[in-house]
């Protein structure tokens, strides 16, 4: 089995992954604070990730990887916009338009990520679900002296915890340095950090031992990760703004509360986008959002999101870096280059089942060595260079590009989605040579034959469908069906003018 070797931030080391149980490796990321649309800089880590669990579904196997990542819909920035909306006159309760707020801002996120090409994790819990495990939580750590409440709040004592402060490498007295604390009268110590506060009346609010009130922000990950993976799991990964103090706050609280487990064995920690020198954040101001970007703005026109997850994987997740419409235009040229390239080609059609095109071993090496997607790239550079359709699509799935909406997007063809000369709508216009004659004729076999199947399933009739296969296998046709569908694969002896009668 292919060796994944990751940077662990607690060790600071490139390490052999092990996980804990091969049959469900685990991995969680924190989600978004979901009050308004995804800068870019937000949706770094949601690729890199995303690159991460496709490597893992692929050497551990797509049902033994669970990939968690939460919304946070809590927030006084939620609470905020939901109250500029009601004070502009909209109708409903504040908490209507709060969960009305959430409910957009999830939908939004979705599409936006999804145009980036990444799958959506397997759990997308919201922290509103989970406020009985958090109280839970809190009421273990009280029990055992690492929090204490006062005056409606509950705070975590950062000096019960011995290694806290691990993750960031600096002592507790070295961050009291470095970081703005809030001295609060109610606090024992000045580092120690809220699990639960009060809430203002009117604002969302939970009953709970210490009054109505919410949670803390850390409290949320550590509870819907121990809700969802367990006391351990594999993988926690962020961005490295969150790993001070968030990261160090769930571990501390969570190893506190399941001193069972080991909480996360491997931090992951993305690098920021930058807009000169500085992090891409809301609070600076200097960002714009991935559907400006998608859509296009300002006069700009949109860029494909292909576009954006390819100048993304330019760079090493651990470096920062900058969005610059130069990169966007090289990417864009390969990707044509790329599409132009699989169009021109009868091998990539819908009539190609998946498994026939593997990413090489060297291809998988590449991104299981810390995900070295810049060498991942260059790779799939080569193999279109070589020519070699099968490496080629393989690198491209691995990465998360879909070949044939890479054609339809990118080449020059056109696909008539309107076209009922077949039924998928997948139809080549402009180049009358037998190369793209043939995968006309090979896309209307494929979806008479899948229709064929799905008849012959209900009426149990498999007589037209074995003749049918019969006559593609006489052309020269491999001919493979399982419970995923049908796939066609011309070989070597393929003569289409055998299919003229079919
Ligand atoms: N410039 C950036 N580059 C890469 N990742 C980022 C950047 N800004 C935020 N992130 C990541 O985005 C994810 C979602 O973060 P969150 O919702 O807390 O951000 P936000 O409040 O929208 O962002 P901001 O930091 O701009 O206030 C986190 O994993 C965070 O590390
Ligand atoms: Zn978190």
């Amino acid at each position: 089995m292919t060796q994944i070797r990751l940077r662990n931030s607690l060790t600071r080391k490139v390490e052999d992954f092990r996980p804990i149980d091969a049959d469900n490796v685990r991995m969680y990321l924190c989600g978004p604070t979901v009050y308004d649309r995804a800068h870019l800089g937000n949706a770094r880590p949601v690729v890199v990730f995303d690159v991460l669990y496709r490597l893992l579904r692929h050497v551990y196997g797509p049902e033994h990887v669970t990939y968690v990542r939460n919304f946070t819909d809590v927030d006084d920035k939620i609470n905020a916009t939901a109250l500029a909306r009601k004070e502009a006159g909209a109708e409903g309760s504040l908490e209507e338009l709060i969960r009305a707020r959430t409910e957009e801002t999830i939908g939004w996120y979705h599409a936006d990520m999804d145009a980036l090409g990444a799958l959506r994790p397997d759990q997308e819990p919201r922290a509103t679900d989970y406020i009985g495990a958090m109280i839970a939580m809190i009421e273990t750590l009280i029990e055992d002296g690492h929090a204490y409440a006062a005056e409606g709040h509950v705070l975590f004592r950062v000096r019960s915890y011995k290694d806290y402060g691990a993750l960031s490498g600096r002592t507790v007295d070295d961050m009291m340095a470095g970081a703005r604390v809030e001295v609060a009268p109610f606090k024992e110590d000045p580092m120690d950090f809220v699990l639960w506060k009060p809430s203002d009346e009117g604002l969302p609010g939970w009953e709970s031992p210490w009054g109505r009130g919410r949670p803390g922000w850390h409290i949320e990950c550590s509870a819907m990760s121990y809700e969802l993976l367990g006391a351990s799991f594999d993988i926690h990964g962020g961005g490295i703004d969150l790993q001070f103090p968030h990261h160090e706050n769930e571990i501390a609280q969570s190893c506190c509360a399941h001193p069972e487990g080991s909480f996360a064995n491997y931090w992951l920690h993305n690098e920021m986008l930058q807009v000169e020198g500085k992090k891409m954040s809301k609070s600076l101001g200097n960002f714009f959002t991935v559907r400006d970007l998608l859509d296009g703005h300002d006069g700009e026109k949109g860029i494909p999101g292909e576009v954006i997850r390819f100048v993304f994987l330019q760079t090493h997740y651990t470096k920062p870096m900058d969005w610059t419409a130069e990169k966007a235009r090289q990417a864009e040229r390969t990707l044509r280059r790329i599409a132009e390239f699989l169009a021109a080609d009868p091998l990539t059609k819908p009539w190609i089942g998946r498994r026939y095109a593997k990413p090489p071993q060297e291809f998988i090496d590449a991104l299981s060595n810390d995900l070295n997607t810049s060498l991942a790239l260059s790779l799939v550079r080569k193999y279109l260079k070589e020519r070699d359709e099968f490496k080629l699509i393989g690198a491209l799935r691995l990465l998360g590009f879909d070949d044939q909406a890479l054609v339809q997007k990118f080449s020059q063809f056109q696909f008539a989605a309107s076209s009922n000369e077949f039924s998928s709508g997948f139809r080549m216009s402009t180049r009358g040579d037998e190369a793209s004659e043939n995968p006309n004729r090979m896309t209307e076999l494929y979806n008479r034959f899948s229709e064929m199947r799905k008849e012959a399933m209900e009426t149990k009739d498999f007589a037209p469908v074995d003749a049918m296969k019969q006559a593609l296998v006489a052309a020269g046709v491999e001919v493979r069906m399982s419970k995923d569908g049908v796939e066609l694969l011309p070989g070597p002896d393929f003569d289409p003018a055998k299919l003229e009668g079919l």
